[in-house]
């Protein structure tokens, strides 16, 4: 197989797992709804560009957890279909590693957001 045709390969099966995630997991299309949001209200409210690069990065990291703690969940569902304490220890870690990261983001799109949206309603 040629190098060209694998990394497309790659890329689809890529494409194919953030889609099968959007589709099943609706904690997943909440943090895409709630990012697009976020940067529409950015580019609405003028943001710096390094604002905008911020917010970027912090919505990428939430996303990508999102799709690992996907990826961990099945792996647990196809390894212990049954309870297993080593299977709560995986997808809890997993889900605590979004919550940990989506706290953040919130702390951060406050800290961003605040002036900018105050000024905006006039109330600075
Ligand atoms: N095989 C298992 N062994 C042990 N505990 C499990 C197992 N499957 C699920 N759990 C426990 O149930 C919790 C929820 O599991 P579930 O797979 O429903 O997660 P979830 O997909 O995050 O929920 P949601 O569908 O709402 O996103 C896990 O965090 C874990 O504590």
């Amino acid at each position: 197989m040629k190098p060209s045709r694998r990394w497309s390969s790659s890329f689809r099966y890529a494409l194919e797992g953030i889609a099968t995630s959007l589709r099943t997991q609706r904690h997943v299309r909440f943090h895409c709804v709630a990012a697009v949001i976020v940067i529409a209200a950015a580019i609405a409210l003028s943001l710096p560009a390094r604002d905008v690069a911020l917010l970027l990065l912090v919505i990428a990291l939430v996303i990508s957890l999102e799709l690992v703690n996907t990826a961990i969940e099945a792996v647990v569902d196809l390894a212990a279909p049954e309870w297993h304490r080593l299977g709560k220890i995986a997808k809890d870690a997993a889900a605590g590693a979004v919550l940990v990261a989506a706290v953040f983001a919130l702390v951060i799109g406050i800290l961003i957001f605040y002036e900018p949206l105050m000024r905006c309603l006039g109330l600075l």
